[in-house]
């Protein structure tokens, strides 16, 4: 293989960047990753403390095939570096009025599932089911699987022929609420909206694709922990000659003439360039390393941030038999859940509580007899109003006081290691923008078209790579993000 001419410099050794990194490598190309933290992994990360294992971000990976074609680019066998797995129940659900339900992938369980819950909701389940796979056969194609810089290219014949199959012009719950007659099944179908960090009730029913993508394709874990991909990828990366520096956090992009040709690093020295891919959420990049950015970053300012998360990780004695390895407490009110986090961007009084137990698929995640619960809470992106540190210990208190009352009895006294992390942890850990967790959101038809381009805008040989610009976040969209900037990065370059 050959290796060419100046290094393109990867600023961020998140998914999105190893990615990236990975397909440029295979692609001859020399690539350096400046990760400022000290693993890779960026939001898909690791939290080790008193015998207890928790990943930090994702828990659950769709859209396999994302993963194993990244590996087959690079000529090489998924299963040689990691073992993907399909946990059954893909989540357990709890509702406040005592109704649990447990969503299989195999099909005739979960239909057993509908049917003991609301039997009239079968037919209608099948129905959604169709009509979700038609926005998934409509929108893949033009919108995921390929690079894209702005609303001008998706307006193709294609597009235009399938609009009206999208389904954009109402809520995804005015979709969901269509075809589902439960209250249970409504809010359990409305949930995958948050899956990018959205609302159900304003973004687009779209994303009703979500749950067809779930469904049809599973959802699945990384054997031995979900940041088992980065360490994956991270090897990867290397055997293919990409050098990875990890707590090097680069504190400016050098701009001349209009090009990027380097980086600056924070703890000094430069690194030229022949492109710099940035891996850094975008409205940050703008305002503190792209020297004349702030007219972008506030223009991206401008748009309403994905919402960010509160997360306990807790270590506890004892079995608590309630708890799949995914589980969700539901709030008893939706709209009011989503109306606290979104519009009044505070902390919502009645969360929904999701809880990853990795222990149930790996038990050396938890010393023997002990549970590893990583808790996480939707909350609204930090926009300096709440004072974390104050409000934390209170709301942890109520989280935990709900944990007990719907199902977890005993939860208090059975915690034997405990730390949590805010909405300011997060902004500040990765440098996302307001502690988002998707980016921008996707709370209106066009929020897809509001992140920034793969390629920069103003500078030439900058582009954008991961969950803030196309086509969006969580980690199969990012990988495929590495995908179309990469396809960007070697047209321009006339390879
Ligand atoms: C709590 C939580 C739960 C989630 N759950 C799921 C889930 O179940 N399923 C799913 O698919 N997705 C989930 N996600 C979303 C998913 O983790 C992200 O979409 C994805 O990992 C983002 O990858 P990325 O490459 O875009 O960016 P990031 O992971 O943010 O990586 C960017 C990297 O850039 C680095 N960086 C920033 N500034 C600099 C600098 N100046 N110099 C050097 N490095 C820098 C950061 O440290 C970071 O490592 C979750 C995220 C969180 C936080």
């Amino acid at each position: 293989m050959q290796i060419m001419g100046l290094p393109i410099v990867i600023v961020g050794g998140g998914l999105g960047g190893l990615a990236a990194a990975i397909r440029l490598a295979t692609q001859g190309r020399r690539v350096i990753v400046c990760e400022k933290n000290e693993r890779l992994g960026g939001k898909l990360n690791l939290h080790q403390a008193a015998g207890y294992t928790f990943d930090t971000g994702p828990s659950l990976l769709t859209m396999p095939w994302v993963v194993r074609d990244l590996f087959a680019f690079a000529q090489r066998r998924m299963e040689d570096y990691l073992c993907l797995e399909q946990i059954e129940p893909t989540c357990r659900y709890f509702w406040p009025d005592g109704t649990r339900f447990d969503a299989w992938q195999r099909l005739p369980q979960l239909v057993q599932e509908i049917e003991r819950i609301s039997p009239v909701d079968v037919p209608h389940f099948f129905q959604f089911m169709a009509h979700t796979a038609r926005i998934y056969d409509a929108v893949a194609g033009p919108f995921l699987l390929r690079p894209f810089d702005g609303l001008r290219e998706l307006i193709t014949p294609s597009m235009v022929r399938h609009a009206f199959r999208i389904d954009a012009l109402r809520s995804v719950d005015a979709a969901v609420r269509s075809f589902f007659r439960s209250p249970h099944l409504r809010q359990l179908f409305n949930r995958y909206a948050t899956y990018n960090g959205s609302s159900p009730y304003v973004s687009p029913a779209t994303f009703n694709l979500i749950s067809y993508i779930e469904l049809a394709e599973g959802g699945w874990y990384v054997h031995g922990g979900m940041y088992q991909l980065a360490v994956a990828l991270g090897r990867l990366a290397a055997e293919l000659g990409v050098e990875v520096r990890t707590e090097t956090p680069v504190s400016e992009v050098i701009v001349e003439k209009g090009y990027a040709r380097g980086v600056r690093l924070a703890h000094g020295g430069v690194l030229p360039a022949a492109a710099v891919v940035i891996n850094a959420d975008p409205q940050y990049a703008y305002t503190h390393l792209i020297p004349g950015g702030q007219r972008e970053a506030t223009r991206l300012a401008r748009f309403e941030p994905s919402y960010s998360g509160v997360v306990l990780f807790l270590g506890v004695e004892g079995d608590f038999p309630a708890l799949a390895h995914h589980t969700i407490f539901f709030s008893a009110d939706y709209p009011s859940e989503f109306r606290a986090i979104v519009q009044d961007r505070r902390p919502a009084l009645d969360p929904t509580i999701y809880i990853a137990a990795t222990c149930r698929s790996d038990p050396t995640h938890a010393p023997p007899g002990h549970m590893n619960l990583f808790v996480l809470v939707n909350a609204p992106a930090d926009d300096g109003r709440i004072d974390w540190e104050a409000v934390m210990p209170a709301y942890r208190d109520h989280i935990i006081a709900k944990l007990e009352v719907m199902g977890l009895s005993g939860l208090r006294q059975a915690i034997r290691y405990e730390s949590y992390w805010t909405p300011r942890d997060l902004a500040q850990r990765y440098n996302a923008a307001f502690g988002a967790i998707y980016g921008l959101s996707s709370n209106s038809p066009f929020a897809a078209f509001a992140r920034s381009p793969l390629r920069a805008r103003r500078v030439k040989q900058l582009y954008f790579v991961g969950g803030g610009t196309h086509p969006g976040g969580g980690i199969p969209l990012v990988l495929l993000s590495g995908k179309a900037v990469t396809s960007r990065i070697l047209a321009d370059q006339g390879a």
